[in-house]
């Protein structure tokens, strides 16, 4: 029997796509494990979402250090310590210098709640809304050095009516990214993603 593939969710807000993974993994659906929550923001929803779900945290103050650099490279002893195999940023508002990029590249991802290369950057889903677009969604990417521009893995267009507002609209994206962000996940622990330069393909087995 094959040890349970691991990760690691990193997160600063509310965790909604963390509790996503955590129940997926208690079910069996996600083919995964998270062995640990990482969150820059102690009083954040997530972290106590992490406790009712049996989730560790490493919790970390990055005013607490005097370089990006230095407090990454605590946090990859903590990945190293748990075996991690992917980390996935869910929400983590915080930009990953080579520390981490470099040492998980090709097993960090990230969603993100626009269509790529449409709208980086925070505020994303605002930003669209502003814009006036009518089909907007989510993209599911590999992290690189830069913000946001590593190679597509998964999209899904959302459409945006005249009866959405900027409410409802985030409601769609929100439910978009807990459906397809676990089968992402679940199909990487099934060694089924390959990237071959940005190309990125899904294999049946
Ligand atoms: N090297 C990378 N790091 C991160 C990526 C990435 O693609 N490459 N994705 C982001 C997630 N993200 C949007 O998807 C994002 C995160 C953070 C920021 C940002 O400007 N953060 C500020 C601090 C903001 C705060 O204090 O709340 C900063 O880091 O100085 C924009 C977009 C995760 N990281
Ligand atoms: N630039 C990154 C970014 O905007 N990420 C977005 O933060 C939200 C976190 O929600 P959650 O904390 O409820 O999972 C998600 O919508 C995610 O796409």
């Amino acid at each position: 029997m094959s040890s349970p593939y691991r990760i690691a969710v990193f997160a600063s807000g509310q965790g909604s796509n963390f509790q996503t993974m955590a129940d997926a993994s208690l079910s069996g659906s996600l083919g995964a494990e998270v062995v640990l929550l990482v969150c820059d923001k102690s009083q954040a929803p997530v972290v106590e979402r992490a406790r009712k779900a049996g989730v560790e945290s490493y919790v970390f103050d990055p005013k607490a250090y005097a370089r990006r650099e230095d407090y990454e490279a605590e946090i990859a002893a903590e990945l190293e310590k748990r075996n991690v195999d992917l980390v996935v940023l869910a929400g983590y508002m915080r930009l990953l210098t080579s520390v981490l990029v470099e040492r998980y590249a090709g097993r960090m991802i990230n969603v993100h709640p626009s269509l790529l290369p449409a709208f980086p950057g925070k505020n994303a889903i605002g930003q669209a809304w502003d814009y006036g677009v009518k089909l907007t969604g989510i993209t599911v990417h590999f992290v690189d050095g830069g913000m946001d521009s590593g190679p597509v893995i998964a999209q899904q267009a959302v459409e945006i009516t005249s009866e959405d507002t900027l409410d409802s609209l985030e409601s769609k994206i929100h439910q978009a990214e807990q459906q397809l962000y676990p089968q992402v996940v679940s199909m990487f622990a099934k060694g089924l993603v390959r990237l071959e330069g940005r190309q990125v393909s899904i294999h049946n087995k």
